[in-house]
């Protein structure tokens, strides 16, 4: 089986490289080899490798800078993956692909299931809901894989982020009423190839939820990462202070409660990630030295 990755050494992409690689060949690509600003580029890309699936791992993923800059995250967040799975339904390939959490409005007060209206309140959530519907409309097989929160020991993301402050500064301030669950890029990539072993073969259309168990706010994961993370002598122990979204100015609007459902994951692939806490404590031994 031919396995083609985007966004190679990305926080998803870079441990894909790895679960994929017991599946088949994995061909693994940046953007100097696939551009996915580019639509007519990246399709002519999947069109001469011929893959069996294509694992779409690469996004423009700063939601803040999305807010000036929504054409270029709608090309790439939405038209090439659209272009690339139209080459996909050609080739008859599977097609998976990444949403997010931010493709709704965040005004529930119970997990979002996939069938919940999508009602993005930033540039970046427009263009992931508009992501998955042009590859729901491309007729290829695929999955859409909603997930949210992504961290991991590399990249740009809020456990790195929170680790350096607290090495930086006395307090940290962090935003305590938004709430959602934190999922460590590595387990999405387990869970994927997993995914990608039971519905390669067969017809599959769907979107599935695929975030850790359990939920907690950006302050309550602060805190446990800088706890934790000082135990592990990864950090000092710095009081982490909870503030309102109003005290912590963004360009972008995000979702105050954005929890998913990952019931259908389970009753349909029997697909369970381990609630949020226990894959941060995983996630932390691997960064201790
Ligand atoms: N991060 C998160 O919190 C969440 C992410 N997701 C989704 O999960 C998926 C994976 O996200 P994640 O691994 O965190 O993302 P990252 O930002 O870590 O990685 C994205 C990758 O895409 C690449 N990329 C960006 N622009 C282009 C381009 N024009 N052509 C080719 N490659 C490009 C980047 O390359 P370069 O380094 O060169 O820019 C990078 O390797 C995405 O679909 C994202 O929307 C969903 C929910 C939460
Ligand atoms: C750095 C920092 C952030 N914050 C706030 C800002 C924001 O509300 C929250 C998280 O900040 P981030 O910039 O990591 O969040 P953000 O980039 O919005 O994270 C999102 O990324 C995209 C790609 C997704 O798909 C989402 O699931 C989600 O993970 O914490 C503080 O309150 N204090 C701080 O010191
Ligand atoms: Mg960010």
């Amino acid at each position: 089986m031919r396995i083609l990755v985007t966004g190679k050494d990305g926080q998803v992409g870079w441990e894909l490289r790895r679960t994929l690689a017991v599946l088949g060949d994995v061909i693994a690509v940046d953007r100097t080899q696939l551009d996915l600003s580019n639509p007519e580029q990246a399709a002519g890309v999947v069109r001469a490798l011929k893959p069996q699936v294509i694992v779409n791992a690469a996004a423009y993923t700063a939601v803040d800078k999305a807010e000036s800059e929504e054409p270029l995250a709608r090309t790439i967040n939405a038209l090439t993956p659209g272009a690339m799975a139209q080459e996909a339904a050609k080739l008859g390939a599977l097609f998976v692909h990444y949403s997010t959490d931010y493709v709704f409005d965040g005004e529930a007060t119970q997990p979002y299931r996939e069938s919940d209206a999508v009602a993005p309140v930033s540039a970046y959530g427009r263009t992931k809901e508009e992501g998955e519907r042009l590859i729901r409309e491309s007729g290829a097989h695929h999955l859409i894989l909603r997930t949210a929160w992504v961290y991991g020991v590399r990249g740009k993301n809020f456990l790195l982020t929170m680790l350096r402050l607290a090495r930086e500064r006395d307090r940290l301030r962090v935003v305590g009423d938004q709430v959602g669950s934190p999922t460590w890029s590595r387990l999405i990539a387990e869970a994927s190839a997993a995914l990608v072993q039971k519905t390669a073969k067969s017809p599959v259309a769907e979107t599935l939820n695929l975030t850790s168990q359990g939920q907690t706010s950006w302050h309550g994961f602060a805190s446990v990462i800088v706890a934790r993370g000082a135990e592990l002598g990864l950090c000092p122990n710095v009081p982490v202070d909870a503030i309102g979204t109003a005290d912590y100015p963004t360009p972008a609007h995000r979702p105050a409660y954005s929890v998913l459902s990952n019931e259908k994951l389970g009753s349909t692939f029997g697909v369970a990630l381990p609630d949020w806490k226990t894959a941060l404590e995983l996630c932390l031994g691997d960064l201790k030295v």
